[in-house]
């Protein structure tokens, strides 16, 4: 199973630019987590964080036991090797067959025989639907195939926390339906922590079991996906509803002088009523995942402390799940 995450009072800045401030959360053992927040709101500088390749000033990010921040730099090295990163562009080496891409860190990290890296590779290239591409080179085939390329790279060590910086950059609507299912399934298959940054609403409403979101150096959110996806705080309706009415503006956040013009000003459209899509299932013949039952424990345990919106749809969510596992079957040949 994925491992939990632990991040408290995290803070970072670059010289005098602070990128966010007293971030805490953790991210479930085995489940699934979307960042959300505007461009530039330092979601990279998060990933990066977690993983002790940048250097927050305050705070502790704590992997068993181990903390990505103050450890020594040798148990840091050492805990690197649970996460399997995908990075936006895909990081692939360009005079490499993908095949090589996926096998190098295997060559880099382990020692094992290449007929059994030869296997590992051709299952992982097989998972993300790449077989038949593996001797292509990077700038051989689409930029879609490139990510999934870097995630069957990143999935080579069996990693127990997966992060993946903006799957959907670049993709268009049908490939990012396709990345948001497979994201499902590797979690299914893997069991695996997984945290997604994105900006990509389709991913958010269909794939996280938690959601969060950064804006104005601070984490506005983080919970199970019904407090973001039910909040009414004026940043997450602006950016749920991708509307231009609200704090954010071109460049992160707005001015005092055009949000009072803004409040002055009627809406020019009314926000959509916000429904909450069902979560993406596995795909058939893959196992149930296993993060399912254990988030319904520990969502249910945490319901009171929820806002009431949220505590709602929780209940609605469950339900209608409950719903759904008592229907009868359709009979074969009725056609239902
Ligand atoms: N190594 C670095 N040195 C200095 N500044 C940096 C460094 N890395 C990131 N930054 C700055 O930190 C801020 C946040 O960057 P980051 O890439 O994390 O944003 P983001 O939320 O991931 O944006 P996007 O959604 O556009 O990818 C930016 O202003 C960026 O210029």
């Amino acid at each position: 199973m994925g491992i939990e995450v632990v991040v408290e009072g995290l803070t970072k800045s670059f010289g005098k630019q602070s990128i966010w401030r007293d971030v805490s959360l953790t991210l479930p053992a085995g489940e699934v987590s979307v960042m959300l927040g505007p461009s530039g709101t330092g979601k990279t500088v998060f990933l990066k964080s977690l993983i002790g390749l940048l250097k927050p000033e305050q705070g502790r990010v704590l992997i068993n036991g181990v903390d990505m921040v103050n450890s020594p730099e040798r148990d840091i090295y050492e805990t690197r090797k649970l996460f399997g990163l995908m990075f936006q562009d895909g990081a692939l080496f360009g005079s490499m067959s993908l095949f090589d891409n996926i096998a190098f860190p295997l060559r880099e990290h382990t020692r094992k025989k290449e007929s059994e890296i030869r296997r590992i590779v051709m299952e992982r290239i097989e998972v993300v639907g790449l077989l038949g591409a593996e001797g292509k080179l990077p700038g051989e085939i689409s930029g879609g195939m490139r990510k999934r390329a870097g995630l069957a790279r990143a999935l080579v060590l069996d990693p127990q926390i997966i992060l993946c910086d903006e799957p959907d950059s670049g993709l268009d609507p049908v490939r990012t339906a396709y990345v948001s299912q497979l994201l499902i399934d590797l979690n299914a298959q893997l069991d695996a922590t997984m945290l997604i940054v994105t900006h990509n609403l389709d991913i958010a409403a269909t794939v996280p079991d938690n959601m969060g979101m950064l804006f104005l150096r601070e984490l506005v959110t983080f919970g199970p996906r019904e407090v973001l996806l039910t909040s009414d705080e004026p940043v997450v309706s602006q950016f749920l509803g991708g509307r231009r009415e609200g704090p954010i503006g071109m460049s992160e956040e707005k001015d005092a002088a055009t949000l009072a013009a803004e409040a002055g000003a009627a809406p020019a459209v009314p926000a959509a009523p916000r429904v909450i899509v069902p979560q993406l299932e596995p795909s058939p013949g893959l196992p149930p995942r296993k993060a399912v039952a254990r988030r319904r424990e520990r969502v249910l345990g945490m319901i009171d402390t929820l806002p009431p919106a949220a505590r709602t749809a929780i209940r609605e969510t469950y339900a209608r799940d409950s719903r759904a596992a008592t229907l009868p079957m359709p009979a074969a040949g009725s056609g239902a």
